[in-house]
């Protein structure tokens, strides 16, 4: 990866927490490459990391490896200035729009066109994202490591069977990351409410947020036993868990997560 050209289209929320994850993971800010419509998007990345900026043919002249990072409501016409000027014949293509289907993609872009469609989320930006990839018939061996070497960077990266699965690590890790800044948001309030103050309650909520995952990931244990272990019978946590069972928890998760995968299907239209 290191000797490769990285080019992002998009230079938004997602596009920033790769590159800024990218740059503390190590890769040279000459190698990343970014272009957007918004100049003042442009020029923060430019300042601030030092990453090389220009326009889509700047990027694609150079690039062999693109990342397309623009909203899924603009990738077709996105895609269609842009599919005349990819200069290496070899470059690599990811997407990393919700929804958007391979096909669509290499209709727009060539069939000819390695083309690699995943789904990151934004704790890349702290080297703790969680991608899923699923490459096309035209990716060999070097642009599926190229893509894996990108999003193992700044975080885990697992390769998906079916392209489908992508919708639902969407729903699962894509979009999951506001579910839990919901969760610690709730969390706070609630302990405000109780009358802590709101500096402990924030600090407290996200520290038990991070410890929880920490202490999940280092595990090797799985999460309902270490549920378990906070569970003292008769105790506080258990009631805690009753109230969240009587009022519905593990359906109003799976519905959440079932109402965004709908919507990356509803996208893929
Ligand atoms: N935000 C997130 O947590 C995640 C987002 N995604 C995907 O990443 C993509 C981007 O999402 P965000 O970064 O959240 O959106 P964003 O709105 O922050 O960024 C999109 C960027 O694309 C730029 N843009 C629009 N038209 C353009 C054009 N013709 N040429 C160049 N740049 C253009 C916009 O100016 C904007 O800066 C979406 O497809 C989304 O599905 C995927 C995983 C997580
Ligand atoms: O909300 C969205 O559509 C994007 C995709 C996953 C996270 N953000």
């Amino acid at each position: 990866m290191n000797n490769r050209q990285i080019a992002f289209i998009g230079a938004g929320n997602m596009a920033n927490s790769l590159i800024r994850g990218l740059l503390a993971k190590d890769v040279a800010a000459s190698h990343i490459h970014a272009s957007d419509i918004d100049s003042d998007k442009l020029q923060s990345l430019q300042t601030e990391c030092g990453i090389q900026t220009g326009d889509t043919a700047a990027v694609a002249a150079v690039a062999d490896v693109i990342i397309l990072a623009v909203k899924p409501q603009v990738m077709a016409q996105v895609c269609a200035a842009l599919k005349p000027l990819i200069a290496k014949p070899d470059c690599l293509v990811i997407s990393i729009a919700a929804g958007i289907p391979v096909a669509s993609l290499a209709q727009w872009l060539g069939e000819e066109r390695a083309i690699v469609r995943c789904m990151p989320n934004t704790p890349s930006l702290v080297g703790a994202g969680a991608t899923g990839l699923y490459a096309n018939a035209n990716c060999n061996d070097d642009h599926k490591t190229l893509a894996g070497a990108i999003m193992s960077a700044v975080g885990i990266a697992c390769w998906l069977q079916a392209e489908k699965d992508i919708d639902t690590v969407t729903a699962l890790s894509g979009s999951g990351p506001a579910y839990y800044f919901l969760m610690i948001e709730a969390m706070e309030k609630a302990a405000v409410a109780m009358g802590l103050a709101p500096d402990v309650a924030r600090q407290l909520s996200i520290q038990t947020a991070l410890g929880a995952g920490k202490l999940a990931a280092a595990s090797d244990v799985a999460p309902d036993e270490l549920r378990r272990r906070v569970t003292s019978p008769g105790g506080t946590t258990e009631q805690a868990l009753l109230s969240f069972a009587n009022q519905g928890f593990e359906s109003t998760v799976a519905n959440a997560m079932l109402a965004a995968q709908h919507r990356a299907a509803e996208l893929a239209k």
